[in-house]
């Protein structure tokens, strides 16, 4: 073999470096860029990324792990190329097992405000369809580029739920309040068009790797700020939406678990968990 093509060989294997998260799961994959400096994390949970407790408690500490070393900022995706979010698991809150309710409703709480709150810019590269929980990921990213051709939202009032504060927050963080309130109201989920129209998402990508490196320009445009004093000022820009969240996590977690437990939420997720499973064998 050449030199010269060992070398490009040695350089290919250097620009992406994997760093694990400690717990030895794959539900999530971090590649950090030696070149950029950027960390990729990519949900990887077959079929659909359907958030359970496993995959928030994985995608908790990556994020965790990406603030601790160091990386210059987080570009969040999926590796299915059809669905970035399917939104909650959710078996999770079918007749769900009340320990292990809390401990998944505690660990959504702590991921939302990680991811919201990073230090690091945070960047979406949706590359899928990103419903309910799955759009709260991206929107609790400060950019999003999303690939044609699939659905972003929040359409829980279809189904009878009510949405929590903290995912109401990460719509009006991003739209303007009348429009997030239609959007909830008539639990509407956006073509891509319709999300670049109202700013849902900032850019259209042809790709997923067109995504990436559009998410990587703008974590780029961060490179003559000072680290400490742009995650101060986000923090400071975003203290008011994390407010109730931060100040009574036990009294968030309380009410949604009396919310998901009623015989109402029950009964219908039923029906809708049943119909999934219908459409899915069709
Ligand atoms: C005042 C206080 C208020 C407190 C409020 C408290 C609680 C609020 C309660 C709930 C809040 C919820 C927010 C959420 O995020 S709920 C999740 C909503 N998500 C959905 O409805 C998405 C449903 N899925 C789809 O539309 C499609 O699957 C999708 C377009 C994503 C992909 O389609 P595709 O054709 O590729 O795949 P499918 O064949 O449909 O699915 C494959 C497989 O996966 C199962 N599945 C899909 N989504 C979920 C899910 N979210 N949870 C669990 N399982 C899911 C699907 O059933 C198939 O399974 P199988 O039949 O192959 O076994």
């Amino acid at each position: 073999m050449l030199r010269s093509q060992t070398k490009l060989m040695d350089l290919g294997r250097r620009l992406c470096r994997s760093i694990g998260n400690n717990n030895g799961s794959n539900l999530t994959m971090v590649e950090v860029d030696d070149k950029t400096g950027i960390a990729t994390l990519t949900l990887n949970k077959p079929p659909v990324n359907s958030c359970n407790l496993e995959l928030l408690l994985d995608l908790n500490e990556s994020i965790k792990q990406i603030e601790r070393n160091g990386s210059r900022g987080l570009i969040l995706t999926s590796s299915n190329d059809k669905v970035f979010s399917s939104g909650l698991d959710l078996n999770e809150l079918h007749q769900p097992n009340q320990d292990r309710l809390i401990a998944f409703w505690r660990a959504l709480q702590d991921m939302w405000l990680s991811l919201f709150l990073s230090r690091v810019p945070t960047a979406a590269a949706i590359n899928g369809h990103a419903i309910a929980v799955g759009c709260v990921l991206a929107t609790a990213c400060e950019y999003r580029v999303m690939l044609p051709g699939f659905s972003i939202g929040i359409h829980a009032t279809k189904f009878g739920y009510v949405v929590p504060p903290f995912i109401l927050i990460s719509y009006l963080s991003v739209l303007p309040r009348y429009i997030a309130e239609r959007a909830l109201l008539q639990g509407k989920l956006f073509s891509i068009d319709e999300a670049l129209h109202v700013n849902l998402i900032d850019e259209v990508a042809d790709g997923k790797s067109d995504a990436i490196i559009k998410c990587a320009k703008f974590i780029g445009s961060f490179a003559k700020t000072q680290p400490d004093a742009r995650a101060l000022t986000k923090r400071q820009t975003r203290a008011q939406d994390v407010q109730l969240l931060i100040k009574d996590p036990e009294g968030q977690l309380r009410e949604s678990l009396e919310y998901i437990n009623t015989p109402f939420f029950q009964q219908g997720l039923e029906v809708y968990l049943a119909k999934l499973k219908s459409k899915s064998k069709e």
